[in-house]
């Protein structure tokens, strides 16, 4: 026989509780304004997951580096509150601090220092003793190990950027933030970078990036923030978001140029292009999986290949395409304007 008692605790020895894991950033109800009288931010609520890559996307002026700002300790906020692996960033300043480093856009370093130098110097303004073998392994993890004692003015372009990186993980943080880490640089260079944030993010550091390149989101990001006039106005799964936002569409090539979309094909979503040589049709990515086997059936292709056929326009070709994120993106701003 089985007594009340017994049942409660079977079932919590069949299902061990499974420990939730408290965000590493947490921000309440942030707001900025400038002393011009500029609301930079307004009432910004945003947690960061423990170990994700987190692109924070927006417009020139959206209020991206004000937020990173804030939560760096370099500029008070206006209202609100950021709690940075637990530590409040306005009374446990040093402690939150110490968690955090920043990678800025702007190479400042000290062109006549050596790279260990450099580096070694960054870790003393956090209050941290010297740590030789701690700095030897970020500079192994980053590829500087052999440049250590060349100074900073005969490095390239992406070696200086390195340094950057190895200056912010002098001090050993929880978590990252890169500014624009790939601003104005070549594409070899940008996958070297991120290849380096990757390895971070999977030695455990949680990263925070902003950046210009949806390329760059699409790519790397876990999750995706995006803020515009100061106001967040989305977070969301990557994949989640480019499957709920995203639209495919098929481009058919005609064997003969067609002036207007015959009326018996009004009840498809289609538009010409290329002067009457393709006809592209519009339909929604979530009717379709990626191994759905009757996916042309629910997209309507089925159906409007028949019309066509029936309605005597040939193609030689034809293609399907995915919406970008970066269509998603400029769609998304241009609704909220
Ligand atoms: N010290 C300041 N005083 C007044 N206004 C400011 C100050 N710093 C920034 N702003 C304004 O706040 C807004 C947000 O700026 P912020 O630099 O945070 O944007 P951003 O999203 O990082 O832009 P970008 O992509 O161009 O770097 C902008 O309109 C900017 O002009």
């Amino acid at each position: 026989m089985t007594s009340n008692i017994e049942a409660p605790l079977r079932r919590a020895e069949r299902e061990p509780e499974r420990t939730v894991v408290p965000p590493v950033v947490v921000v309440e109800n942030l707001s900025k304004t400038y002393a011009s009288g500029f609301h930079a931010l307004k009432n910004i609520d945003l947690e960061i997951r423990r170990g994700e890559i987190f692109a924070l996307l927006g417009p020139n002026g959206a209020g991206k580096t004000t937020l990173i700002s804030i939560i760096c300790g370099l500029v008070n906020a206006s209202e609100g509150r950021v709690l940075a692996d637990g530590f409040d960033i306005v009374s446990d300043y040093r402690e939150a601090r110490s968690r955090i480093g920043l990678v800025p856009q702007e190479l400042t370093n000290e062109a006549f220092e050596t790279v260990w130098a450099t580096v070694s110097f960054s870790r003393g303004l956090f209050g941290k003793p010297p740590d030789p073998e701690h700095i030897e392994r970020v500079l192994k993890s980053l590829t500087l190990w052999d440049k250590r004692n060349n100074k900073l003015i005969t490095l390239s372009g992406g070696m200086k950027r390195r340094v950057l990186i190895a200056k912010a993980l002098s001090h050993e943080p929880k978590i990252l933030f890169l500014d624009e880490p790939t601003a104005g640089v070549d594409v070899e260079l940008r996958r070297e970078m991120w290849e380096v944030v990757r390895r971070l993010r999977d030695s455990g550091v949680t990263i925070i990036l902003t950046t210009h390149y949806i390329e760059e989101a699409e790519e790397m990001a876990d999750r995706i923030g995006v803020i515009n006039h100061g106001e967040i106005i989305l977070v969301e799964e990557k994949r989640e978001l480019m499957r709920k936002l995203g639209s495919k569409q098929l481009t058919l090539h005609l064997r003969h140029p067609l002036e207007t979309v015959p009326e018996r094909l009004a009840g498809y979503r289609l538009e010409l292009a290329a002067g009457g040589k393709e006809l592209i049709y519009h339909y929604d990515a979530n009717l379709v999986g990626d191994h759905d086997e009757g996916g042309d059936e629910a997209s309507g292709i089925a159906a409007l290949l028949s019309d066509l056929d029936a309605a005597g326009i040939r193609f030689k070709d034809l293609h399907t395409k995915q919406s970008s994120l970066e269509e998603i993106f400029v769609s998304l701003v241009r609704e909220r304007r």
